[in-house]
């Protein structure tokens, strides 16, 4: 069986290709929110349904500590926690994006109690908490690599919103600059993880089958979106 085994680079380069074909930077509506075309309503709407994938990352992460095997592999892992979290000094990733919302003149108590939330937003986001539920770390670890993709995506977001959306407030961007150097460190760590594990074959068709599973969970966030926050041309 290993004499198919897929070399490092070689599955490097097939995790990279499931990004290329199915990431959610070409997804109908993140291509028109980087064309400057998304209405205040359209973006108010991704930031209020992001926001529950955003809380739902550090319980996705804490699943995943559980299960890895070392301490080396535990103290790098938490650090994601703490990222989302924060901690004394660092209010974190979720306060930012609470700031993101405001930023986009959606109140705090309206995200933190859900009501935006769609439900088949939900129900994708769930799957992925459960997907690290239940399966082996190995594989929820290989779910976490679309992170690969996240940096260019994030760092072109920066660009679009100052240039094309001026009426969001410039603070709220705070969130996306932290994560242009936390997600290069988590992308590496999560790879290396997955690099180091991978024992035959099974394995690595296993990982490159959770990334796209992945993408689908992101990909299913924005359908949801795109369905009930249509564009005004296809109405007509
Ligand atoms: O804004 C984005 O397009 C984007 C994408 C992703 C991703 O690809 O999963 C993450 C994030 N942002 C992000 O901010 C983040 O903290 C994050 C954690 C994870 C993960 O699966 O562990 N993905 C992402």
């Amino acid at each position: 069986m290993n004499a198919f085994l897929f070399s490092n680079e070689e599955l490097t380069m097939r995790l990279r290709q499931v990004g290329e074909l199915r990431y959610h930077d070409k997804h109908p509506y993140h291509v028109r929110m980087h064309e400057g075309k998304l209405s205040p309503e359209q973006l108010r709407a991704w930031v209020a349904n992001r926001f529950y994938y955003q809380k739902n990352i550090p319980v996705k992460d804490a699943l995943i500590l559980s299960k890895l095997p070392t301490r080396e592999d535990r103290r790098k892992w938490i650090q994601r926690i703490m990222d989302h979290d924060g901690t004394t000094g660092n209010e974190g990733g979720i306060e930012a994006w609470i700031r993101l919302g405001e930023a986009v003149g959606i109140p705090r108590e309206e995200m933190l109690d859900e009501r935006h939330v769609l439900p088949g937003v939900r129900f994708a986001v769930d799957a992925y908490v459960n997907f690290c539920r239940n399966q082996p770390w190995l594989v929820a670890v290989a779910s976490s690599l679309t992170e690969m993709f996240a940096p260019i995506l994030i760092s072109h977001r920066i660009a679009v919103f100052e240039q094309l959306y001026p009426w969001i407030q410039p603070e709220g961007l705070e969130y996306f600059q932290s994560r242009l150097h936390q997600a290069p460190r988590d992308a590496d760590h999560g790879l290396e993880l997955v690099l180091r594990e991978c024992k035959d074959r099974r394995d690595q068709d296993q990982t490159i089958a959770a990334l796209h599973f992945k993408c689908d969970v992101l990909w299913a966030l924005l359908d949801t979106l795109s369905l009930a926050f249509p564009n005004m041309e296809d109405e007509r």
